[in-house]
């Protein structure tokens, strides 16, 4: 089988938001490679933490209660939840897994109750990190991989406007020349790669260092680089400055936003400055980068300020994982 999903981006392409159905109810989730578990606002949760989402009614009939079974989440940025867990069945743009663990939120964070447009999400990292007790349990990629036409998953994130998630097949309208293919390190749980060296602007100079270890996560906003290569980029932004108070690199909102490109697996990937121009921070006009420093994260993340550029291929084909990158 193959799914094909659209993904829609949330205001600023904070998060990307995709259609689920979970036995007789679609639920909108986030669906997030730097994850493991698919979990959803629930029937179970207090009403003071739902604010317009689509509750999972955990009494439908297609509903199986996984007794004695729980889970706690907490993420990166301090968010978190946690609840309980069903089984039921869920369809990705046509790919079904008809026994999959839906773990349902008895309790959410304020920013998830304030992220109104997502109603979960659906965790596409690798099931060694999933967090459901006693036993872990599978995401819905390692749930039907086995049953797709090939064993991966594909990533085009867009701007502004709908992408796509495709299950088991590479779209190849999506993307221009050929993919570049690395290996994943997945000790961590993550779909974890090696980026090389990084030029900032096109003028073929700055290139100076290389990044490192680093993860593709379709649920962080954001590009999170080594500091080098973030002072690196903002030098050639006149007006940036870091600010305490915002937590990170601003810039007039006027500023001209230099390309910053990233080689991975010997070939180089332009990412638009224009996709390093999130948000405006709400005063003086000025705008919040979507490059930012990764001290603190522990790690380099490649989030959709990256991915928006590439098309992402997360592959189980080969026996070991690999990612694939294509311009597009
Ligand atoms: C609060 N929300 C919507 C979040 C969604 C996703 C994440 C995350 O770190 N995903 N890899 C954090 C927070």
């Amino acid at each position: 089988q193959t799914g094909t999903v659209a993904a829609n981006p949330e205001q600023y392409d904070q998060a990307y938001i995709c259609p689920v159905t979970i036995g007789s109810q679609t639920l909108h989730l986030d669906f997030d490679t730097g994850s493991s578990d698919l979990w959803v606002f629930s029937n179970l949760m207090p009403s003071s933490e739902v604010d317009g989402q689509t509750e999972f009614n955990t009494n439908s009939a297609g509903a199986t209660k996984k007794d004695g079974y729980t889970w706690s989440i907490s993420y990166g940025d301090g968010s978190g939840a946690s609840g309980v867990v069903y089984a039921d069945t869920v369809n990705v743009g046509g790919a079904t897994a008809t026994s999959q663990a839906v773990e349902a939120a008895t309790s959410v964070s304020s920013e998830f109750t304030s992220d109104t447009g997502s109603d979960g999400l659906l965790g596409l990292a690798f099931s060694s990190i999933n967090q459901v007790k006693p036993t872990p349990q599978t995401t819905f990629f390692d749930t039907v991989k086995s049953s797709l036409e090939a064993e991966l998953f594909t990533a085009d994130l867009q701007s502004n406007g709908p992408g796509s998630y495709t299950f088991g097949y590479i779209d190849s309208s999506k993307y221009t020349g050929s993919i570049t293919y690395t290996a994943v390190d997945n000790s961590q749980g993550f779909w974890g790669f090696t980026a090389g060296g990084y030029t900032v602007g096109g003028g073929g100079s700055n290139s100076t260092g290389t990044i490192g270890s680093a993860i593709a996560d379709t649920g962080t906003s954001l590009m999170y680089l080594p500091t080098a290569a973030v002072q690196s980029y903002y030098s050639q932004v006149s007006g940036s400055s870091y600010s305490s108070s915002q937590g990170g690199y601003i810039f007039p909102c006027s500023a001209s936003l230099p390309s910053l490109t990233v080689s991975i697996g010997g070939h180089g990937f332009v990412v638009p400055g224009s996709n390093f121009n999130y948000s405006p921070t709400g005063s003086g006009n000025t705008c919040f980068g979507g490059l930012q420093e990764n001290t603190g994260i522990g790690f380099t993340i490649f989030g959709d300020v990256f991915l928006r550029a590439v098309y992402a291929i997360f592959d189980e084909t080969q026996g070991s994982p690999r990612i694939g990158f294509a311009a597009q």
